[in-house]
């Protein structure tokens, strides 16, 4: 399978529209509202008292204007974060738009505060507004209290035993479909992201969208093109509004995302309305079988239970309803879909590591044959030490969300694993941060922590999770110490869900498929910040794309 000739910008082009796009024709009141914005802002910064962490190391500012934010945003994933803290350590200070200060941490002990301390640190309000033009007030955007109960209403469709059954099912129709195809390029980015937004569909909503048979209302493409859609390498002027938002008044925040008439927020109305569409059809459908008698354990049932429920601890509005279903669509494939796509890149490059997994599967089928057995359970997946470790190393070297943002909620003081020393010489064995402090946890920097990964963090090497080489007394992220799925009250409630749906279709891959990649295209793998997703990208290209050779693998073969 192939995909369209893609969009190519040669690297002249990408330097003229950048500059070209810190000039785009604005209608009048745009530019007014970004005047007087910039007037308050400028305002703000003349009357703040000065940052708690202005005297912390942190690289020199690019430009008064951007700071560091051109550097951090332009670069691959992890390249600016990487080595700033080879200079600066795990905690340090960068600046951002017109000065501001943003505090970086890769630090363990931290990063345990900043996401297990409950509310007193949330979310940044400006991203999550960006969210609720796409998903409305969902699990992923509403805060302390709505929070608690939108969790209490969601965790039960969780569960494991849930989701085996309908994986197993569709595990089946996977294999059909790939031996149907034996030696082809698959550019995997688009073939993942249909297939796994079917899964949601399945699972979350009882409801086949028909993505990977070729989408006809539209709503698959819409969905699937958001990201790129939305945060194609950000220009100058993007880079710069973005970090006005993050420090304008939140009334004024909001006003101008609700609207202004920027491309990217158009689409975003557009695809929340093409979405919500979808969502009313799914709901009035459930509601009818639900009245019918036709109960079942999907996520969309317990919404719609909610929906109906008197009780204020457990009940959902529609709007909320409606919200949630946005953000499982959205939360729960693009992001397991790129962590397919980075572990096929890793396995193209490897040979050694792709034939030592193929022979775990093969081993682990010719076990189950023995015992009649056809389909995996836990118990199968549990005993498979080498395709265990080789997905928790994709997930600690290619993190896809990785970064988190947040902010201070009242002043507080961060305990730190290493002391810092500040630049006039202070030592600091915690460091107080004042409220508003926007705090960036730096997921791609923590996952390659010497101190807790080994000191060969740098590389990837599934044998690590092997031996005693990773710290195991962190306590951070609900899975293996990594920070890929966040970590404490707002921690991905799909992990469970998204592992065991990594591995079935992991195991099913590698069985069945050898993978090779053209060492040329490999040189131009980037990995793309786009929003707040990694998405592997050519270089010169602007939507994701990683073409990858895949031939048929010999049953009987077990090297
Ligand atoms: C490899 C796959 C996945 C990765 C790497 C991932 C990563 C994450 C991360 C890092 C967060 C926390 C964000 C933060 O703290 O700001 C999160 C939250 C969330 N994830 Fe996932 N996720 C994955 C799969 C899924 C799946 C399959 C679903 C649903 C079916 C899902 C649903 C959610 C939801 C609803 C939240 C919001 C939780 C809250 O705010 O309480 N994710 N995810």
């Amino acid at each position: 399978m192939t995909t369209g000739a893609p969009q190519k910008w040669s690297d002249a082009q990408l330097s003229h529209n950048r500059i070209a796009s810190l000039m785009p024709p604005l209608p009048v009141q745009y530019l007014a509202f970004i005047a007087l914005s910039l007037a308050l802002v400028i305002y703000q910064a003349w009357t703040r008292r000065k940052s708690s962490i202005a005297d912390l190391p942190g690289p020199k500012p690019e430009s008064l204007l951007l700071g560091s934010v051109r550097e951090h945003q332009h670069d691959e994933v992890g390249a600016a974060e990487l080595k700033w803290r080879a200079q600066y350590g795990d905690v340090y200070r960068v600046k951002g738009v017109l000065g501001t200060y943003r505090l970086f941490v890769s630090d363990p002990k931290a990063i345990r505060h900043i996401h297990h301390s409950g509310y007193i640190i949330r979310k940044q309000p400006f991203r999550i507004e960006l969210s609720r033009l796409l998903v409305g007030a969902g699990l992923s955007t509403v805060d302390g209290e709505n929070h608690r109960r939108h969790r209490r209403i969601n965790s039960p469709a969780f569960g494991t035993n849930h989701a085996l059954g309908l994986l197993q099912k569709l595990s089946k129709v996977w294999q059909e479909k790939l031996k149907a195809e034996d030696s082809i390029v698959v550019d995997t980015p688009q073939y993942f992201s249909k297939f796994l937004l079917d899964v949601i569909g399945e699972v979350a909503f009882d409801y086949r969208f028909g993505a990977s048979d070729g989408d006809t209302a539209g709503f698959s493409a819409a969905l699937s093109g958001i990201l790129p859609q939305i945060h194609a390498v950000p220009s100058d002027m993007q880079l710069f509004i973005f970090g006005l938002m993050e420090i304008l008044p939140a009334k004024l925040m909001q006003l101008y995302m609700r609207h202004a008439p920027t491309a990217g927020l158009r689409n975003s109305r557009r695809v929340h309305n093409i979405i919500t569409n979808v969502a009313r059809r799914l709901v009035s459908e459930k509601t009818a079988d639900l009245a019918a008698g036709k109960a079942k354990r999907d996520i969309l049932s317990l919404l719609v239970k909610a929906n109906a429920s008197e009780n204020p601890r457990t009940s959902l509005s529609e709007h909320e309803m409606l919200s949630q279903m946005h953000t499982m669509m959205q939360a729960g494939h693009e992001t397991t879909a790129n962590t397919l796509s980075w572990t096929i890149f890793e396995l193209s490059q490897r040979q050694d590591v792709q034939n030592k997994l193929r022979a775990e599967i093969h081993e682990m089928e010719r076990v189950m044959r023995a015992r009649g057995q056809t389909e995996y359970t836990w118990t199968e997946f549990d005993a498979m030490p080498y395709t265990i470790a080789v997905m928790k190393e994709t997930l600690r070297y290619h993190p896809v969300a990785f970064n988190n943002v947040r902010e201070a909620v009242c002043d507080q003081v961060l305990p730190l694993s290493k002391p810092i020393v500040t630049k006039s010489g202070e030592t600091l064995t915690e460091l107080p941060i004042a409220k508003d402090q926007i705090i960036v946890v730096s997921v791609a920097a923590y996952n390659r922590n010497e101190d807790v990964f080994g000191s060969d963090a740098s590389v990837f090497n599934p044998e690590r999770w092997l031996d005693d080489t990773v710290r195991t007394d962190v306590q951070l992220g609900p899975y293996a110490n990594l920070m890929t799925f966040g970590s404490g009250h707002r921690a991905c409630i799909g992990y469970r869900f998204a592992v065991y749906e990594y591995q079935t279709f992991l195991v099913e891959l590698v069985k069945n498929f050898r993978f090779s990649m053209d060492p040329e295209v490999v040189k131009r793998v980037r990995r793309n910040p786009t929003g707040v997703l990694m998405l592997p990208i050519l270089s010169g290209e602007r939507t994701s794309r990683l073409p990858v050779h895949i031939t048929s693998v010999d049953e009987s073969a077990t090297t």
